[in-house]
């Protein structure tokens, strides 16, 4: 198999630059001004709640869609933009389903082989099986489709969409058909093949901790716009404003005023940057940056929920002055239990600060 895998060739990563693209169905915009450099090997992934217009992005780059103004490249060729339009069978544009749209009556490597209908019958096959050997399911590919697990199917779909070596692959939701124990999994092993194909690829989907797995960078799209594009160690550390930073990750939310650049909670006075004095602000604390000490020091608060969950446990700390209970997350604390009461810490390196918006 090492051989049949040194003998394949890598997809020639394209660049593929999005210039101000917009795009409306009839009267209502989908994608509004939306610019990105996806670069050569890169990995980029579309995240963003149901509606915000990812798949309509997709759509665009894959020349499913026609946008209504800026343009599309792949290198240096114009896809899409005024007066240009190259159809989506000519982009050299791979695509992966949520449902994987595998051909029922074909065998698997007939599904596989499908993409290579401009080579000889016999080359194609010998394409379409490496292809099955670097999802390591050459063994399945006189069966059909119908007898493999979902994840197969998956790996057979991803096969597919490899085999003609295109410069951009897009998949869209590949994943959320599989159970959740599958999912790990069958993502890893998506990342190999993605990797070793070195395939310039956009994967949407609509789950943080997925996008964080899989994205060299995240764009995250709100109402048809990036709200802000870079690494996941960015978008989780330096999120642009509380709905960002909610979307990365459980948060306690205290409000408090600004006053000499800190804001003001019962849970202490936090570095405040950036904002003006006297606006009232919302106190970002991760539950993993809540630490709970003996009464005496910190702020007094009283555990009013404990879970035993494994690895971190689960606290809810009521604390005077803040309307609901502080969600910590620590290793079990041994002899503290629902109705201890106890000092609250707070790491300030847990802690952003947002002008606050409302709800
Ligand atoms: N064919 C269509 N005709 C009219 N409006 C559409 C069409 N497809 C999508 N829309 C609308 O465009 C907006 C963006 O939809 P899109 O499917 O791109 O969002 P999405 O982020 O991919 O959502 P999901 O995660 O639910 O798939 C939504 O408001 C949607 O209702």
């Amino acid at each position: 198999m090492q051989q049949a895998l040194a003998r394949t060739p890598v997809s020639l990563a394209n660049r593929l630059t999005l210039d101000d693209v917009t795009h409306a169905y009839g009267e209502r915009p989908s994608v509004r001004g939306i610019s990105l450099v996806v670069h050569p090997g890169e990995i980029v992934c579309l995240l963003g709640q149901s509606g915000c217009g990812k798949t309509t992005l997709l759509r665009l780059i894959a020349g499913i869609e026609r946008p209504t103004g800026g343009q599309i490249l792949l290198d240096r060729t114009v896809l899409a933009g005024p007066g240009a339009y190259v159809p989506p069978e000519k982009r050299n544009i791979g695509l992966v389903f949520q449902d994987y749209a595998l051909f029922p009556h074909l065998t698997n490597l007939q599904n596989v082989a499908f993409g290579l209908r401009a080579l000889k019958p016999e080359e194609a096959q010998g394409e379409a099986l490496r292809a099955l050997q670097r999802v390591r399911l050459e063994n399945h590919a006189a069966s059909f489709p119908h007898a493999l697990s979902g994840g197969e199917q998956q790996r057979v779909a991803l096969a597919r969409a490899l085999v003609p070596r295109p410069g951009i692959l897009l998949m869209d939701e590949p994943f959320s058909g599989l159970d959740s124990r599958l999912r790990s999994s069958v993502r890893t092993e998506t990342l190999n093949v993605l990797r070793e194909a070195r395939a310039t690829c956009i994967i949407v989907t609509h789950d943080p901790e997925e996008a964080m797995r899989l994205g060299d960078r995240i764009a995250l799209m709100r109402q048809g716009r990036f709200i802000q594009v870079g690494t996941p160690e960015e978008l989780y550390r330096r999120p642009v404003d509380l709905q960002v930073a909610r979307f990365f990750s459980e948060i306690n939310e205290v409000e408090g005023e600004v006053e000499r650049g800190r804001i003001h909670t019962p849970l202490g006075s936090f570095a405040a940057p950036g904002l003006a004095e006297g606006t009232r602000a919302v106190a970002a604390i991760r539950p993993q940056g809540v630490d709970l000490k003996a009464p005496g020091s910190g702020t007094p608060g009283r555990v009013v929920v404990h879970r035993f969950l494994g690895e971190l446990d689960l606290y809810e700390v009521a604390v005077e002055g803040v309307d609901r209970p502080l969600v910590a997350r620590r290793r079990t604390l041994a002899g503290l239990f629902r109705g201890h009461d106890v000092g609250v810490h707070i790491d300030p390196a847990e802690v952003l600060v947002f002008a606050a918006t409302g709800p």
